[in-house]
């Protein structure tokens, strides 16, 4: 059966008229819900406690800024957009307790839901609005009248309407313009897990950071290995992303899709399709949840020490080099108003 998917007319925003939002966070996520819903008529507030840096932000870009418990308590909606680690104590100290019947508890990740760090209390209504690409992305393209897809799922329809809601919230971010697809918490959690881990972040860094040792351990300038598996693979998969894997191949010469089609199965071969097969199992089965919680729990010690790692590997300081020369392509992460 095809995936059902909403677009703008299957979204009507006056779902949200005449209720309150509160976004709690105003990270990658949250600065572009709250930006974006205001833009789109949506009465919003943000969610952040006293001493948070990102205070200042959210009031210089005209939005009213209360602590978490109040804007929960202000909200018949409120959209976590803290991180994964904070919202289990988030919830419980600051938000169940401001909760009333009908009210609405939004995520654009079911880590918590799905993995049993939350457990809603009966009443309201709980949906996820998951958008799938960076939320300094939801708000650029929002800006340039695009959006990028979302998927909308509901865990609890206590009012009748928690559907209605979210695909509303989701048209207020830009997602209908581009698809929003009918999900469930758990393939959320699950397929989002899988891709950043397995393809978008975790292996596509490091294949570039593996193609770029390689080429610098023969003797190769790394100028030359970085413009080679890092800025060149932007344009390659502009290629996919506008017209798909073909597209890309018809672009390229016939002797680089002959080295594709040959070489591409040696690099992603038998092993590495088994060891996708291990990080998905860990993912259904809660071994990366809890690892990732017990982490965070003890003052992320491995975070740490791999994020440094990876800001001292070779291909950092040759590509801040190289891209202090081409003024458009360090485009900045702002969140702009
Ligand atoms: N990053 C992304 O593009 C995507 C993220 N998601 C999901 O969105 C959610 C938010 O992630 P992300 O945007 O990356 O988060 P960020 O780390 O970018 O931002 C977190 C925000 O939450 C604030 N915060 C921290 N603690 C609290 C608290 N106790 N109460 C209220 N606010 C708090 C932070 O404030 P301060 O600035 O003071 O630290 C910051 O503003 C997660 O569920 C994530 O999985 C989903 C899709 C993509
Ligand atoms: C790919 C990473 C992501 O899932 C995202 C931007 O969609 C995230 O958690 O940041
Ligand atoms: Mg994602
Ligand atoms: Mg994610």
């Amino acid at each position: 059966m095809p995936a059902k998917v909403y677009y703008e007319d299957d979204a009507d925003l006056s779902a949200l008229s005449g209720r309150k939002v509160a976004v709690i966070g105003y990270g990658s996520q949250g600065h572009a819900h709250a930006l974006n819903l205001r833009d789109s008529g949506i009465d919003v507030r943000v969610g952040l406690p006293e001493g948070s840096k990102s205070r200042a932000k959210a009031e210089e870009q005209g939005l009213r800024v209360l602590t978490p418990a109040e804007a929960a308590a202000e909200a018949d909606v409120i959209s976590i957009q803290a991180p994964d680690t904070v919202q289990r104590s988030l919830y419980a100290h600051d938000i169940e307790p401001n909760l009333d019947s009908g009210d609405m508890l939004l995520f654009s990740h079911g880590f918590n839901i799905r993995f049993g760090y939350i457990t809603a209390k009966d009443g309201i209504d709980v949906a996820l609005v998951a958008p799938k690409g960076p939320g300094h992305l939801v708000r650029r393209q929002f800006n340039d009248g695009h959006g990028v897809p979302c998927l909308v799922a509901v865990e609890k329809n206590s009012s009748g309407r928690a559907l209605e809601v979210a695909l509303a919230y989701a048209k207020g971010i830009g997602g209908t313009r581009a698809g929003v697809i009918s999900t469930t918490f758990a393939e959320e959690t699950e397929t989002d897990l899988f891709g950043e881990q397995a393809v978008l972040c975790g292996g596509a860094s490091s294949l570039i950071q593996a193609g770029f040792d390689t080429l610098v351990d023969a003797g190769y300038q790394p100028e030359i290995a970085y413009f080679e598996v890092l800025h060149e693979l932007k344009l390659i998969v502009d290629l996919m992303y506008e017209g798909g894997i073909a597209r890309q191949r018809y672009s390229c010469s016939d002797t680089c899709e002959y080295g594709d089609l040959t070489r591409g199965p040696r690099i992603v071969n038998d092993a590495t399709r088994a060891e996708m097969k291990n990080i998905l199992g860990e993912i259904q089965d809660g071994t990366f949840a809890a690892e990732w919680i017990a982490e965070d729990d003890n003052g992320r010690p491995n975070f740490l020490r791999l994020r440094e790692q990876g800001k001292q590997h070779g291909i950092e300081e040759v590509g801040a080099g190289l891209r202090g020369l081409m003024s458009w392509v360090d485009r900045p992460i702002t969140e702009t108003v």
